[in-house]
């Protein structure tokens, strides 16, 4: 899939503009602090109804503006769609797809595909589990609106029981109400727990040839689940940390707990990899997202690269643009080096100052 036109208006320091970006790799340049960010952020927000850098909506929305608006057109293989989206100071945002308003965000997925790969992205190897499960949940929720649901479901019970733990606290009684939400529970956790071993099978296999590319075959990647509980066990692990879970007032136990494990040579890469391979080792995960977005779906994701050719040396950079030939993705950087530049075309170069982006094709003078 591909856009084909944006418009955006109030969007952070981006006060109007409309492009129509080519199907291949468009790259938005400029120094620094002048809107190349904030451009991709405005695709990601229509792909996932949210920041990619976990910002509020109102926070989106440009300092003198009362609202915002973006609007992008995407072109699928058998679809054109319109996605628009409307945030306000006051008011909750409002997402259409064709015209048709979205009442939950599971409904907007799959409308767009985007995979993002920026500095930040580090963290998903070298942070704490958190960020490692948000990447799962993100993918997954792009993939499956079941898993979006179940996910939804599974953190609602699970905020419902950690209420109940500290009710308990006070009022033992109320233990024997617990086995209602823990029936509850289990039910979504299991799904969730059999969707990201799924899912995390398939990720390890494509990863690990992503990075051998990348590496020139030096280093090697295995990426695998650890899950809080193993299948089948999550019922049994709630029971017997029942006391613990009214001690803390919080849930100890389940997929709210999961992490990944990245072994780079066989070695836990968050501890022993270096900063490079930490990165290279993200930017494998991230491109192994691209194959399995095309295997479950059949369509190319678009591709959002911020300022990343930067970090990567000339090799690692030649094979992460070869491997996306053939997608559209919107590259950020702030100067274009010529290893770059001999793969781009001038029509696809969008100069960005003070939150003005400029194609280069219309100022050949
Ligand atoms: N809500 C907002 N309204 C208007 N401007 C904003 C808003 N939020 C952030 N900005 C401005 O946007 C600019 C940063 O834009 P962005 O993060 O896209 O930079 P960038 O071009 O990617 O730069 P870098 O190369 O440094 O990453 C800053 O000048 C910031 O003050």
């Amino acid at each position: 899939m591909y856009i084909t036109e944006i418009f955006l208006q109030g969007f952070r320091n981006l006060s109007q503009l409309h492009i129509e970006p080519s199907e291949g790799i468009n790259v938005i340049y400029g120094s620094n602090a002048q809107g190349k960010t904030n451009f991709l952020e405005s695709l990601y927000f229509c792909a996932m109804g949210r920041s990619m850098r976990g910002k509020s909506d109102q926070q989106l929305i440009a300092f003198d503006a009362q609202e915002s608006h973006i609007r992008l057109l995407v072109q699928t293989q058998n679809r054109r769609d319109k996605i628009d989206v409307h945030l306000k100071q006051n008011e909750k945002k409002g997402i259409a797809v064709n015209g048709l308003p979205v009442k939950r965000l599971g409904e907007l997925f799959g409308t767009l595909y985007a995979v993002i790969f920026s500095p930040e992205d580090l963290s998903l190897v070298k942070d704490a589990p958190t960020e490692r499960r948000r990447f799962l949940d993100m993918e997954l929720c792009q993939l499956s609106r079941v898993y979006y649901y179940d996910l939804q479901q599974y953190y609602r019970i699970l905020k419902q029981r950690n209420n109940l733990l500290k009710e308990i606290q006070k009022k033992p009684s109320l233990q024997e109400t617990l086995f209602v939400w823990d029936g509850q529970m289990v039910e979504y956790g299991e799904r969730i727990i059999a969707a990201r071993r799924r899912f995390l099978v398939r990720l390890d296999e494509i990863a690990a040839e992503k990075l051998a590319r990348l590496t020139g075959g030096r280093d090697s990647l295995q990426t695998l689940y650890k899950p809080n509980c193993e299948d089948g066990s999550f019922a049994e692990r709630l029971h017997r940390n029942l006391e613990r879970d009214i001690l803390f007032g919080a849930t100890q136990s389940g997929p709210h707990k999961d992490d990944i494990s990245f072994l780079v040579n066989g070695r836990e890469a968050k501890v022993y990899g270096s900063q490079g391979q930490q990165r290279t080792t993200a930017l494998a995960a991230r491109l192994a997202e691209i194959d399995l977005i095309r295997e479950e779906t059949g369509e190319l994701p678009v591709l959002l690269l911020d300022d990343v050719f930067s970090e990567l040396d000339e090799s690692r950079q030649k094979y992460l643009l070869e491997s996306i030939d053939g997608l559209q993705a919107f590259v950020t950087c702030t100067g274009i080096e010529d290893s770059v530049r001999k793969y781009i075309s001038r029509d696809n170069l969008f100069y960005v100052e003070n939150g003005t982006i400029i194609p280069q094709k219309e100022n050949r003078h």
